[in-house]
């Protein structure tokens, strides 16, 4: 399951995250690859301990903290500190899948990735290519969001980044620990919440209502770990 998350970041959020990256230095993004998708990699990354990936991290993950679709779509346990990276003309990144672990960099935590998630930088209109090209089980899925919208998905997925041919593709990118390891019962779930959600909002509370919510968090309970 893919899915748009708009408006993570306000503009005046993109635009300041933007000054931050224009005065970092950039480096090989192979640093943070694993052997195989270190040959498929081509892109720059600010180093992840630099002071502008902390400061622009945290603004990101307080962000999504307080994003209910995030919360319940990812149902997160752990999120890696988000990473910045881009794509000027020419640069892409082959066909590969995320390491299943990854370590938190000074800290004594690792995070299982279970989901994906890409929060673009750059207004589609300033850059051609560079489309995130996500194999579902349904076939290939194209994205290339608004600035300020991400998209999550399965960690599971083989997926690639289109050579850029025109601008410069800024993103941030980062991983998900669900407390919800299984990918179907998590989209359950997230139906679900959606369709609570939908029903209080078309016709207020109710016993139905108060009844489906129950099932949402008895099924919580018994598929989450935390
Ligand atoms: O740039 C992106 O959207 C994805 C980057 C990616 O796939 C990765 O770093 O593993
Ligand atoms: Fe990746």
């Amino acid at each position: 399951m893919l899915i748009r998350i708009p408006e993570v970041l306000l503009s005046e959020e993109v635009a300041h995250c933007r000054t931050v990256l224009e005065a970092a230095s950039w480096v090989d993004g192979k640093v943070t690859a694993g052997a195989q998708s270190r040959e498929a990699k081509q892109n720059l990354q600010i180093p992840q301990n630099s002071e502008a990936a902390r400061e622009l991290g945290e603004i990101i993950l307080r962000r999504l903290g307080t994003n209910p679709a995030f919360t319940s779509a990812a149902l997160p346990l752990r999120v890696y500190p988000p990473l910045f990276n881009r794509y000027d003309e020419g640069m892409h990144f082959g066909t590969h899948i995320d390491n299943a672990i990854r370590p938190v960099p000074g800290v004594n935590l690792r995070v299982r990735t279970d989901l994906s998630g890409t929060l673009f930088l750059t207004a589609p209109e300033d850059y051609d290519g560079g489309e995130l090209v996500i194999e579902d089980t349904y076939g290939e899925q194209r994205v290339k969001f608004s600035a300020g919208d991400m998209v999550l998905y399965p960690a599971t997925s083989r997926h690639r980044v289109e050579a850029v041919t025109r601008g410069s593709r800024w993103c941030s990118f980062f991983w998900i620990q669900s407390m919800v390891r299984d990918g179907e019962a998590r989209a359950t779930l997230f139906d679900l919440d959606t369709a609570i959600q939908s029903l209080r909002a078309k016709s207020g509370e109710s016993e139905e209502a108060v009844r489906l919510t129950g099932v949402y968090h008895n099924l919580l309970r018994r598929w989450a770990e935390v």
